[in-house]
């Protein structure tokens, strides 16, 4: 049971990871940010952030609070996303599930969650159901949005993207089925510039061309063949534990594809089914107990609903 002096939730908004499939770099632009060229999608793991009616401005919970308790409440993405935007302060509770500084863009998912959520509780000044059905937009919100991080406007829209710019330049991608997942962080963070100033080229061709539609995850592998995630070999040679994680996700009979997301370390495998890959997960949970290893998916491309006149 509540006790009396517990703070009560009023609303929540998930937070979830975001899978780069494939990320090219195509190119760098004069203030040193690359181009890039990626197939992304959002898992249903994720982070959790909650509007209390009482407490601080932000409270952290979680398995990975303690890898933010460093940094300074305002330093936080989501109360960095508050301030920019402009919205009405509330108290905030973040379930942080997801590793920090790992590839899935979970300081931006934080961040798009907190304008879902205020925006919300504020009778939405950033219309939240818009931001679900279309991309941002251009315009001066777009602009704060992407100032917050490249992967803040992707992680606001949610859903599968193909990603183009810098990553704020995003086409919704039809025709993909829901994607049976296991994601992998050994336990190591990587820093992202880092990584991208260890690339040797920056001038890779773009994405293949896509398909109208993928009828299930074995052919989506079958293109993401011909594909690759240019920050992977740079992320191994400062991080050999990302090596590792691939090796013991590909040891595994059923894996489709296995790659690094993001500026990793967190890799993912694709599976047939949701049974293969908690089979699978369970599998490298117990090789590597300290790891963390979760099954997931990432929902497919869900049909518009027919426009009313
Ligand atoms: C690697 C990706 O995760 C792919 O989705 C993103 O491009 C990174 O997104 P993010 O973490 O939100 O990135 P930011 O916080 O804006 O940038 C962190 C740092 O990554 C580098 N960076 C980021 C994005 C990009 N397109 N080119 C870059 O060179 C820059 O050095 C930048 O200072
Ligand atoms: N709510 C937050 N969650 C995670 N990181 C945060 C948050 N707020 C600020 N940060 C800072 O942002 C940095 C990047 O964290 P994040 O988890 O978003 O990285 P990432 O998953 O590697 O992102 P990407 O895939 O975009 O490269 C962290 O090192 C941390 O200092």
């Amino acid at each position: 049971m509540r006790s009396a002096d517990e703070a009560r939730v009023l609303d929540a908004e998930d937070a979830p990871a975001k899978i780069n499939l494939a990320l090219h770099v195509t190119g760098r632009r004069p203030d040193g940010y690359h181009e890039l060229d990626s197939l992304v999608v959002f898992a249903t793991a994720g982070d959790r952030l909650e509007r209390l009616d009482r407490g601080p401005p932000l409270a952290l919970a979680g398995r990975f609070a303690a890898e933010l308790e460093t940094l300074a409440p305002a330093d936080n993405l989501v109360l960095k996303a508050v301030a920019a935007l402009g919205l009405p302060p509330a108290p905030l509770r973040l379930d942080k599930r997801l590793p920090v500084a790992s590839g899935l863009g979970g300081g931006s998912a934080d961040a798009a969650a907190a304008i879902r959520l205020l925006a919300r509780s504020a009778g939405a000044a950033v219309d939240p159901g818009a931001a679900a059905r279309r991309p941002l937009a251009p315009g001066p919100l777009a602009d704060e949005v992407r100032r917050l991080g490249a992967d803040v406007p992707m992680c606001l829209l949610g859903r599968p993207v193909r990603a183009g710019g810098i990553g704020e330049r995003l086409a919704l991608l039809p025709g993909l089925p829901t994607l049976p997942l296991v994601l992998v962080n050994p336990g190591a963070a990587v820093s992202t510039p880092a990584v991208f100033a260890r690339l040797e080229r920056r001038d890779n061709p773009p994405l293949p061309d896509l398909p109208a539609a993928f009828a299930d995850a074995a052919a989506l592998a079958a293109w993401l063949a011909a594909t690759r995630n240019d920050l992977e070999a740079p992320a191994i040679a400062l991080e050999p534990s990302i090596a590792t994680a691939l090796g013991l996700l590909r040891s595994r009979g059923d894996c489709l594809a296995a790659r690094m997301s993001g500026s990793g370390a967190t890799v993912f495998g694709l599976f047939p089914d949701e049974p293969a890959a908690a089979r699978a997960a369970a599998a490298i949970a117990a090789a590597r107990p300290d790891w963390w290893v979760v099954a997931t998916i990432a929902p497919g491309t869900v049909a518009e609903p027919a426009a009313t006149a």
